[in-house]
């Protein structure tokens, strides 16, 4: 399968690093540049929170990347995965978009992806979550806020794990600037079926993300096929990036096979 990689004519992807897995050895200013150096198109990350905001600009800049998003703080105590849909924090969930939303603003960055947190089954938690949505998305001004349905195996008890879940809440909320992460990896474990429920929630779709399943590794392994995958979503009218959001298998320099098999498919 990996030498096989990208055997046919592709349209065009365009492939953004997720450097809060990719490169994690890094500070997060030299990670970009390395997805520069190593040909990714834009950048990603998850909390950047401690990395001067100054020092990220400066390496967008530099290298002409974008940071397309990055995520709400996970939250302070012991097992938490975010805040927005726990009716008992509230306050700690906007002070945790406040955050995201200055750190996006001050990188200019395109999103922020408003982790819900582990309240599946808790009193209110659908309330909440639109609530601190709706908030979210009046706070982000330009900016989409984005949704993430994240599968229950890694993440015991998230809100959100399903495509038609997300899709009902950015319907239920009604602003124009909240759209739905869809992650490949946790849509396959959940749900599979990922070209039809990609089409189908295609005008909600802000954002596209890949990773080996059941790995999480490279995506030039597993049962995900992404060599025809991609090209299929391309062909429902997807032009946004496509997030490569891996744990590399060995090191990130070692494992980006798949993306140059993949540009010396889009030259040929
Ligand atoms: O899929 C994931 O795990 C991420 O996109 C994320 O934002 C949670 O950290
Ligand atoms: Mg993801």
């Amino acid at each position: 399968m990996r030498s096989a990689f990208w055997r046919s004519a592709v349209p065009t992807i365009r492939f953004s690093a997720n450097l809060g897995f990719l490169w994690q050895e890094l500070a997060l200013p030299d990670a970009i540049r390395r997805a520069k150096d190593a040909g990714f198109d834009a950048v990603e990350c998850h909390f950047p929170y401690a990395v001067d905001p100054a020092a990220v600009k400066a390496a967008l800049d530099e290298t002409g990347l974008k940071m397309l998003g990055l995520n709400t703080s996970r939250g302070d105590r012991e097992g938490d995965f975010g805040l927005a849909a726990l009716p008992d924090r509230v306050e700690e969930a906007r002070a945790a978009i406040d955050q995201a939303v200055d750190y996006a603003s001050a990188i200019g960055a395109g999103a922020v992806h408003v982790m819900a947190g582990k309240s599946q089954g808790v009193d209110g938690a659908q309330a909440t979550f639109e609530a601190n949505l709706a908030y979210a998305c009046e706070a982000a001004g330009d900016m989409t806020i984005l949704i993430e349905p994240i599968n229950q195996r890694d993440a015991p008890g998230y809100f959100l794990s399903y495509q038609a879940q997300a899709a009902d809440i950015v319907a239920r909320v009604g602003k124009p600037n909240l759209k739905i992460m869809f992650d490949c990896y946790h849509a396959q474990i959940m749900e599979g079926d990922l070209l039809k429920r990609f089409e189908q929630h295609l005008p909600m779709i802000g954002h596209l993300q890949i990773a080996a399943v059941p790995s999480r590794g490279e995506p030039d392994e597993g049962e995900i096929a992404y060599d025809r995958l991609l090209p299929a979503m391309a062909g429902f009218g997807w032009d946004g990036h496509v997030g490569a959001e891996y744990r590399p298998r060995t090191t990130t320099d070692a494992g980006l096979g798949w993306m140059t098999a993949y540009k010396s498919a889009a030259r040929s």
